[in-house]
Protein backbone atom coordinates (compact mmCIF):
# COMPACT_ATOMS: atom_id res chain seq x y z
CA UNK A 1 0.00 0.00 0.00
CA UNK A 2 1.45 3.34 -0.75
CA UNK A 3 2.83 5.70 2.08
CA UNK A 4 1.14 9.31 2.92
CA UNK A 5 3.03 11.67 5.20
CA UNK A 6 1.25 14.17 6.81
CA UNK A 7 2.56 16.97 9.01
CA UNK A 8 0.26 18.77 11.06
CA UNK A 9 -1.63 15.76 11.50
CA UNK A 10 -3.03 16.46 15.31
CA UNK A 11 -5.65 18.58 14.38
CA UNK A 12 -7.72 20.35 11.08
CA UNK A 13 -6.46 19.24 7.87
CA UNK A 14 -3.91 16.95 8.60
CA UNK A 15 -6.00 15.12 10.47
CA UNK A 16 -8.73 14.79 8.88
CA UNK A 17 -6.95 13.98 5.59
CA UNK A 18 -5.04 10.99 8.00
CA UNK A 19 -8.51 9.38 7.87
CA UNK A 20 -9.39 9.85 4.66
CA UNK A 21 -5.97 8.17 3.81
CA UNK A 22 -6.29 5.74 6.04
CA UNK A 23 -10.09 4.94 4.49
CA UNK A 24 -8.14 3.90 1.38
CA UNK A 25 -5.69 1.68 3.04
CA UNK A 26 -2.71 4.06 2.67
CA UNK A 27 0.10 3.73 5.34
CA UNK A 28 1.13 7.07 7.55
CA UNK A 29 3.27 8.66 8.62
CA UNK A 30 2.02 11.43 10.98
CA UNK A 31 3.73 14.15 12.33
CA UNK A 32 3.36 17.16 14.91
CA UNK A 33 4.21 18.41 17.96
CA UNK A 34 1.47 17.30 20.37
CA UNK A 35 2.48 13.69 21.18
CA UNK A 36 -1.21 12.80 23.13
CA UNK A 37 -2.55 13.73 19.92
CA UNK A 38 -0.59 11.45 17.75
CA UNK A 39 -1.31 8.42 20.21
CA UNK A 40 -4.53 9.19 19.75
CA UNK A 41 -4.92 8.91 16.52
CA UNK A 42 -2.65 6.30 16.06
CA UNK A 43 -4.71 4.21 18.28
CA UNK A 44 -7.85 5.07 16.19
CA UNK A 45 -6.43 4.04 12.93
CA UNK A 46 -3.46 2.01 13.70
CA UNK A 47 -5.36 -1.22 13.94
CA UNK A 48 -6.86 -0.32 10.00
CA UNK A 49 -3.60 0.68 8.68
CA UNK A 50 0.33 0.71 9.43
CA UNK A 51 0.90 4.19 11.43
CA UNK A 52 4.03 5.38 12.05
CA UNK A 53 3.74 8.95 14.35
CA UNK A 54 6.57 11.16 14.85
CA UNK A 55 6.75 13.82 17.53
CA UNK A 56 8.00 16.97 15.50
CA UNK A 57 8.29 20.55 15.13
CA UNK A 58 8.99 21.33 11.70
CA UNK A 59 11.03 24.51 12.79
CA UNK A 60 14.00 22.09 13.83
CA UNK A 61 16.00 21.47 10.32
CA UNK A 62 17.97 18.99 11.88
CA UNK A 63 15.11 16.58 13.63
CA UNK A 64 13.10 16.84 10.27
CA UNK A 65 16.31 15.55 8.43
CA UNK A 66 17.28 13.16 11.24
CA UNK A 67 13.62 11.68 11.41
CA UNK A 68 13.51 10.62 7.48
CA UNK A 69 16.57 9.34 7.79
CA UNK A 70 15.68 7.05 10.26
CA UNK A 71 12.10 6.08 8.46
CA UNK A 72 11.33 2.31 9.03
CA UNK A 73 12.16 0.16 5.90
CA UNK A 74 7.92 -0.29 5.77
CA UNK A 75 7.33 3.90 5.57
CA UNK A 76 10.37 4.67 3.36
CA UNK A 77 9.39 4.33 0.05
CA UNK A 78 6.72 7.44 0.07
CA UNK A 79 4.10 8.30 -2.28
CA UNK A 80 2.92 11.79 -0.87
CA UNK A 81 3.76 14.17 0.99
CA UNK A 82 1.45 16.60 2.63
CA UNK A 83 2.72 20.08 4.02
CA UNK A 84 0.34 21.01 5.96
CA UNK A 85 1.57 22.51 9.55
CA UNK A 86 1.20 25.73 9.26
CA UNK A 87 -0.48 28.59 11.25
CA UNK A 88 -1.55 32.71 11.16
CA UNK A 89 -0.84 34.58 14.29
CA UNK A 90 -1.92 38.22 15.42
CA UNK A 91 -5.02 39.06 13.24
CA UNK A 92 -4.05 43.01 13.65
CA UNK A 93 -3.03 45.95 11.86
CA UNK A 94 0.63 45.37 11.09
CA UNK A 95 1.79 48.35 13.05
CA UNK A 96 0.41 46.68 16.14
CA UNK A 97 1.77 43.28 15.80
CA UNK A 98 4.96 41.68 18.22
CA UNK A 99 7.77 40.76 15.63
CA UNK A 100 7.73 36.80 17.81
CA UNK A 101 4.81 36.47 15.64
CA UNK A 102 6.06 36.87 12.44
CA UNK A 103 8.82 35.32 12.85
CA UNK A 104 7.01 32.31 14.22
CA UNK A 105 4.79 31.94 11.09
CA UNK A 106 8.20 32.70 8.99
CA UNK A 107 9.53 29.85 10.73
CA UNK A 108 6.70 27.66 10.22
CA UNK A 109 5.00 28.28 7.07
CA UNK A 110 8.05 29.15 5.49
CA UNK A 111 11.36 27.35 7.30
CA UNK A 112 9.37 24.83 8.15
CA UNK A 113 7.61 23.66 5.00
CA UNK A 114 10.95 23.72 2.90
CA UNK A 115 12.67 21.75 6.29
CA UNK A 116 10.43 18.90 5.32
CA UNK A 117 10.20 18.98 1.68
CA UNK A 118 14.36 19.40 1.63
CA UNK A 119 14.53 16.05 3.56
CA UNK A 120 11.66 14.16 1.30
CA UNK A 121 12.82 15.14 -1.85
CA UNK A 122 15.26 12.26 -2.78
CA UNK A 123 12.72 9.72 -0.80
CA UNK A 124 9.81 11.44 -3.41
CA UNK A 125 12.17 11.18 -6.33
CA UNK A 126 12.71 7.40 -5.79
CA UNK A 127 9.08 7.05 -5.83
CA UNK A 128 9.34 8.90 -8.95
CA UNK A 129 5.82 8.28 -11.22
CA UNK A 130 2.70 8.56 -9.37
CA UNK A 131 4.42 10.70 -6.19
CA UNK A 132 3.27 14.21 -5.35
CA UNK A 133 3.75 16.66 -2.93
CA UNK A 134 0.60 18.65 -2.04
CA UNK A 135 1.46 22.07 -0.03
CA UNK A 136 -1.46 23.40 1.95
CA UNK A 137 -1.17 27.87 0.67
CA UNK A 138 -4.32 29.66 1.97
CA UNK A 139 -6.41 32.17 -0.54
CA UNK A 140 -4.60 34.73 1.86
CA UNK A 141 -1.42 33.90 -0.54
CA UNK A 142 -3.35 35.42 -3.74
CA UNK A 143 -5.79 38.31 -1.90
CA UNK A 144 -4.68 40.74 0.82
CA UNK A 145 -6.85 42.02 3.53
CA UNK A 146 -6.21 43.84 6.65
CA UNK A 147 -4.40 42.21 9.15
CA UNK A 148 -2.93 39.47 6.45
CA UNK A 149 0.29 40.83 6.95
CA UNK A 150 3.03 37.92 7.22
CA UNK A 151 0.76 35.08 7.15
CA UNK A 152 -0.69 35.78 3.70
CA UNK A 153 3.25 36.83 2.53
CA UNK A 154 4.40 33.28 4.05
CA UNK A 155 0.84 31.30 2.08
CA UNK A 156 2.27 33.21 -1.37
CA UNK A 157 5.75 31.22 -0.93
CA UNK A 158 3.93 28.32 -0.47
CA UNK A 159 2.49 29.31 -3.90
CA UNK A 160 5.32 30.35 -5.63
CA UNK A 161 7.90 27.79 -4.62
CA UNK A 162 5.33 24.89 -5.53
CA UNK A 163 5.82 26.41 -8.70
CA UNK A 164 9.09 26.79 -8.83
CA UNK A 165 9.63 22.90 -7.33
CA UNK A 166 7.73 21.76 -10.64
CA UNK A 167 9.99 22.95 -12.89
CA UNK A 168 13.24 21.25 -11.24
CA UNK A 169 11.23 18.00 -10.56
CA UNK A 170 10.63 17.72 -14.23
CA UNK A 171 11.14 13.95 -15.62
CA UNK A 172 10.87 12.44 -12.08
CA UNK A 173 7.87 11.72 -12.31
CA UNK A 174 6.93 13.72 -8.75
CA UNK A 175 3.99 16.23 -9.21
CA UNK A 176 3.57 19.60 -6.84
CA UNK A 177 0.84 21.07 -6.08
CA UNK A 178 -0.48 24.05 -3.99
CA UNK A 179 -3.87 24.02 -2.17
CA UNK A 180 -5.36 27.33 -1.82
CA UNK A 181 -8.82 26.72 1.31
CA UNK A 182 -11.23 29.77 2.13
CA UNK A 183 -12.13 30.05 5.26
CA UNK A 184 -12.24 26.38 7.22
CA UNK A 185 -13.16 25.78 10.67
CA UNK A 186 -10.27 23.86 12.54
CA UNK A 187 -8.74 25.24 15.63
CA UNK A 188 -7.30 27.85 12.73
CA UNK A 189 -8.86 30.76 14.74
CA UNK A 190 -8.70 29.68 18.09
CA UNK A 191 -4.88 29.52 17.42
CA UNK A 192 -4.73 32.99 15.52
CA UNK A 193 -6.08 33.96 18.47
CA UNK A 194 -4.27 32.31 20.76
CA UNK A 195 -6.71 30.89 22.41
CA UNK A 196 -10.34 32.78 21.99
CA UNK A 197 -13.35 30.14 21.58
CA UNK A 198 -15.66 32.82 21.40
CA UNK A 199 -13.79 34.76 18.46
CA UNK A 200 -13.33 31.36 16.66
CA UNK A 201 -17.51 30.63 17.72
CA UNK A 202 -18.28 34.22 16.20
CA UNK A 203 -16.15 33.98 13.41
CA UNK A 204 -17.88 30.76 11.40
CA UNK A 205 -21.35 31.24 13.22
CA UNK A 206 -24.38 32.23 10.90
CA UNK A 207 -22.66 30.78 7.60
CA UNK A 208 -21.01 27.82 6.01
CA UNK A 209 -17.51 27.42 6.50
CA UNK A 210 -15.92 24.69 5.10
CA UNK A 211 -14.72 21.81 7.42
CA UNK A 212 -11.59 20.11 7.14
CA UNK A 213 -12.77 17.05 5.84
CA UNK A 214 -14.00 18.85 3.01
CA UNK A 215 -10.15 19.94 2.03
CA UNK A 216 -9.50 16.34 3.15
CA UNK A 217 -11.32 15.15 0.31
CA UNK A 218 -9.50 17.46 -2.39
CA UNK A 219 -6.19 16.66 -0.58
CA UNK A 220 -6.79 12.68 -1.76
CA UNK A 221 -8.09 13.50 -4.87
CA UNK A 222 -4.89 15.43 -5.96
CA UNK A 223 -2.70 12.59 -4.11
CA UNK A 224 -5.08 9.81 -6.40
CA UNK A 225 -5.32 11.48 -10.07
CA UNK A 226 -3.19 9.59 -12.80
CA UNK A 227 0.13 9.86 -12.72
CA UNK A 228 0.10 11.99 -15.94
CA UNK A 229 -1.72 14.80 -13.97
CA UNK A 230 -0.55 17.62 -12.17
CA UNK A 231 -3.30 20.31 -10.68
CA UNK A 232 -0.73 23.65 -9.97
CA UNK A 233 -2.98 25.23 -7.93
CA UNK A 234 -6.16 24.46 -6.85
CA UNK A 235 -8.29 27.36 -4.55
CA UNK A 236 -11.30 26.27 -2.57
CA UNK A 237 -13.72 28.48 -0.87
CA UNK A 238 -16.81 27.71 0.80
CA UNK A 239 -20.10 28.96 -1.26
CA UNK A 240 -20.41 31.76 1.17
CA UNK A 241 -17.61 33.05 1.22
CA UNK A 242 -16.53 35.87 -1.88
CA UNK A 243 -13.67 38.77 -2.02
CA UNK A 244 -14.45 42.67 -1.10
CA UNK A 245 -14.05 45.53 -3.03
CA UNK A 246 -11.41 48.18 -2.66
CA UNK A 247 -11.25 50.38 0.09
CA UNK A 248 -10.83 54.17 0.05
CA UNK A 249 -9.09 56.31 2.57
CA UNK A 250 -11.35 59.72 2.43
CA UNK A 251 -10.89 63.05 3.85
N1 LIG B 1 -8.53 26.79 8.56
C1 LIG B 1 -8.40 27.65 7.57
O1 LIG B 1 -9.26 28.55 7.39
C2 LIG B 1 -7.25 27.55 6.63
C3 LIG B 1 -6.05 26.96 6.98
N2 LIG B 1 -5.04 26.93 6.06
C4 LIG B 1 -3.77 26.26 6.34
O2 LIG B 1 -4.04 24.88 6.55
C5 LIG B 1 -3.02 24.31 7.35
C6 LIG B 1 -3.66 23.51 8.46
O3 LIG B 1 -4.42 24.39 9.25
P1 LIG B 1 -5.75 23.97 10.01
O4 LIG B 1 -5.97 22.53 9.91
O5 LIG B 1 -6.82 24.89 9.56
O6 LIG B 1 -5.35 24.43 11.49
P2 LIG B 1 -5.17 23.61 12.85
O7 LIG B 1 -4.71 24.62 13.85
O8 LIG B 1 -6.42 22.86 13.15
O9 LIG B 1 -4.00 22.58 12.53
C7 LIG B 1 -2.68 23.02 12.36
C8 LIG B 1 -1.74 21.84 12.44
O10 LIG B 1 -0.40 22.32 12.23
C9 LIG B 1 0.44 21.77 13.21
N3 LIG B 1 1.57 22.65 13.49
C10 LIG B 1 1.56 23.98 13.75
N4 LIG B 1 2.79 24.42 14.01
C11 LIG B 1 3.62 23.34 13.90
C12 LIG B 1 5.02 23.15 14.04
N5 LIG B 1 5.84 24.14 14.37
N6 LIG B 1 5.53 21.90 13.86
C13 LIG B 1 4.72 20.88 13.54
N7 LIG B 1 3.38 21.00 13.39
C14 LIG B 1 2.84 22.21 13.57
C15 LIG B 1 -0.46 21.58 14.44
O11 LIG B 1 0.06 20.52 15.25
P3 LIG B 1 0.74 20.70 16.67
O12 LIG B 1 0.18 21.93 17.30
O13 LIG B 1 0.42 19.42 17.38
O14 LIG B 1 2.19 20.82 16.35
C16 LIG B 1 -1.76 21.15 13.78
O15 LIG B 1 -1.77 19.75 13.60
C17 LIG B 1 -2.14 25.46 7.81
O16 LIG B 1 -1.00 25.52 6.98
C18 LIG B 1 -3.02 26.70 7.58
O17 LIG B 1 -2.26 27.85 7.35
C19 LIG B 1 -5.18 27.45 4.80
C20 LIG B 1 -6.33 28.04 4.43
C21 LIG B 1 -7.48 28.11 5.30
O1 LIG C 1 -5.71 30.69 5.49
C1 LIG C 1 -6.77 30.89 6.06
C2 LIG C 1 -7.95 31.41 5.43
S1 LIG C 1 -8.11 33.06 5.72
O2 LIG C 1 -8.33 33.27 7.18
O3 LIG C 1 -6.89 33.76 5.32
O4 LIG C 1 -9.28 33.51 4.93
Amino acid sequence: MPVAMITGATSGFGRAAAYRFAAAGWSLILTGRRSERLEALEQDIGNKVPVLTLTLDVRDAEAVARAVEELPAEFREVTCLVNNAGLALAPKPAQEVDLADWHTMIDTNITGLVNVTHAMLARLIATGAGASIINIGSVAGSWPYPGGHVYGATKAFVEQFSYNLRCDLKGTGVRVTDIAPGMAETEFTLVRTKGDQAASDALYSGTTPLQAEDIAEQIFHVATLPDHININRLEVMPTRQTWSPFTIDRD
